[in-house]
């Protein structure tokens, strides 16, 4: 297969490159991954997400790169762009995607506002994964001018920092510190957030393998739980992060659900020479 078809989409501006290899699935080395995810010379993306063939009765499997080919858990984003075009193909106003963080609801009244259920967080020390035992509700961690941050799984390790401004925090220079903190042995995906005036959270995010992104699905799941846990937030409130506002609600049953919009950007197909890694 000397081209392979892809779909570029975002959500909130957090871009995919999504490829449905659900009749065969392409081979991508990291150099591929990369040479794809190059904003110059490939097409540009925060995460590939390849649809494979569901494996337990769900619609679709999810596999998802972040650009520089390392695989994540989830990405909740994504997983709205890959539940409108499952409704789409399919005329359909709920779908269930799996991926590697287990199974995922996603509804739908318009298919264009896609809710989907992220389910449950997980926060002991060892679910984060923490490289040593942690109150994960008040970690025992500093980077700069960020502390105290709350550890959360959505499938993949977020930790959230709660500060006076979160524009104000030089996110470039402390995010990959944190990210890659021997704290987090799988690294983490670091959160900033403030409550705003009007009771909302501004949001900002070091996604782990990509840097700062436009929106954070999963980032804003964790945020929703962490700031519940802290008292700032209810179980419902709206999350601004740099690409637009996410709808945020904790569930009776502790399910994080995650709202907001998605669009299809175009439609392309990968050249040989990506795919072999050549940029
Ligand atoms: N943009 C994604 C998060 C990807 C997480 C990835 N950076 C990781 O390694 O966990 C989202 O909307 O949830």
């Amino acid at each position: 297969m000397d081209q392979i078809p892809f779909i570029k989409m975002h959500g909130l501006g957090n871009d995919f490159v999504i490829i449905d290899g659900r009749e065969q699935l392409p081979k991508l080395s990291v150099a591929a991954l990369r040479a794809i995810a190059d904003r110059h010379r490939g097409v540009g993306y925060d995460q590939l997400i390849v649809m494979e063939p569901a494996t337990n009765g769900a619609d679709v499997f999810m596999r998802i790169y972040n650009s520089d080919g390392s695989e994540a858990e989830a990405c909740g984003n994504a997983t709205r762009c890959v539940a409108h075009l499952l409704m789409e193909e399919s005329d359909s106003r709920s779908v269930t995607i799996e991926t590697c963080a287990g199974l995922l609801g996603g509804t739908t009244e318009d298919r264009q506002h896609i809710v989907i259920d992220m389910g449950s967080p997980k926060m002991g020390w060892q679910d984060i994964p923490l490289s040593r035992e942690e109150d994960t509700m008040h970690i025992n961690l500093t980077v700069g001018p960020l502390s105290n941050p709350v550890g959360v799984n959505m499938g993949n390790p977020h930790a959230v920092f709660f500060v006076e401004d979160a524009d104000t925090v030089d996110l470039e220079k402390w995010g990959p510190i944190a990210e890659t903190d021997p704290l987090f042995p799988e690294k983490a995906n670091i959160s900033v957030a403030s409550k705003m005036k009007n009771g909302d959270i501004r949001l900002r995010v070091w996604e782990r393998g990509v840097g700062i992104t436009l929106a954070c699905g999963s980032a804003a799941c964790a945020t929703m739980v962490a700031a519940n846990i802290r008292g700032i937030a209810g179980k419902k409130a709206t999350l601004h992060l740099n690409g637009g506002p996410l709808d945020m609600r904790i569930s009776d049953n502790g399910h994080v659900f995650m709202g907001g919009p998605i669009a299809i950007s175009f439609r392309g197909a990968l050249d040989a020479s990506l795919l072999a890694g050549a940029v």
